[in-house]
């Protein structure tokens, strides 16, 4: 799917988007636009603006300047950073899904099921495992069978395998959907393999492209060291074992392979 994914009007589309707050300017002349069915990671340093920018794509903070356009009638599904539960309230993965409105049983399987969430409905949330609680909170996201899936730091506090698993997981919600994704992530070398484009924010855009020509940007360099792009190619590798099997040939493919499991 990525690179050659054909792009028509765009879903959603931050125009000269600057954001000011405190007196402080977090985000200023930002241009994005996220078209159907692509995976858009963005990075940054701490403080860089990324969970403002999805929530400025969301709607929930008004541009201090610029514009946010959304397709009319737009879904979107939104994984949070982090959603607290209250240690002592008795509450089922069940019963959690149908909080925004009620649905059926069948239907809370089905989400969690697409999630890779199978078999958690009965437990409690306070119970889950740190992996199976953002499933659960993908899961929520796709109720409404979202266009466009935001999800800010979804995998923070989750290992590396766990996090790899979690983002093979949203490429095949990707695939089952045919939804954009934007995410935010610290897990450079894990997302950027799964990303069709890479925004790489420091209040400005620095640079965006393929994640190779992002992770080859002196700007991204600066930002994050070189470092990252042997990790990176490494995980590529990895990724295009379980997904692509055009690379039977390939000399390296078998010293790279590692399967962390879905
Ligand atoms: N309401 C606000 N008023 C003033 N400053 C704010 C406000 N919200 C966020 N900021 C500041 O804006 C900057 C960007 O914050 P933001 O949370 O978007 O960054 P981030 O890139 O998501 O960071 P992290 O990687 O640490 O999660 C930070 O310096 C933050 O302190």
């Amino acid at each position: 799917m990525r690179g050659g994914r054909r792009v028509s009007a765009p879903l959603i589309a931050a125009r000269d988007l600057t954001i000011r707050r405190g007196g402080h300017t977090i985000l200023e002349h930002v241009d994005v636009e996220i078209a159907a069915g692509e995976i858009v990671t963005i990075v940054g340093p701490n403080g860089s603006g990324k969970s403002t920018f999805l929530k400025a794509l969301i709607g929930a903070l008004k541009p201090s300047s610029g514009s946010i356009e959304r397709l009319p009638g737009l879904r979107i599904g939104y994984v949070p950073q982090k959603l607290a539960i209250d240690q002592s309230l008795p509450l089922t993965v069940r019963r959690f899904l149908g909080l925004p409105r009620r649905i059926g049983r069948r239907e809370a399987d089905a989400l969690l099921a697409r999630a890779g969430a199978d078999h958690l409905a009965d437990r409690q949330m306070v119970d889950l495992s740190g992996g199976q609680f953002q499933r659960v909170l993908l899961a929520r996201a796709l109720l409404e069978t979202p266009q466009l899936l935001l999800l800010d730091e979804a995998t923070q506090g989750l290992d590396q395998p766990g996090s790899a698993a979690f983002y093979r997981r949203i490429e095949e919600v990707r695939s089952e959907l045919g939804c954009a994704v934007v995410m935010v992530s610290h897990d450079l070398h894990v997302v950027m393999a799964a990303s069709d484009r890479v925004v790489c924010l420091n209040g400005h855009i620095c640079c965006q492209g393929t994640p190779e020509i992002v992770a080859d940007a002196p700007e991204y360099r600066a930002l994050f060291g070189s470092g990252t792009k042997g990790t990176l190619a490494l995980y590529r590798h990895e990724h295009s074992h379980d997904h692509d099997h055009d690379h039977g040939s390939d000399p390296h493919h078998h010293l790279a392979h590692e399967d962390h499991g879905g």
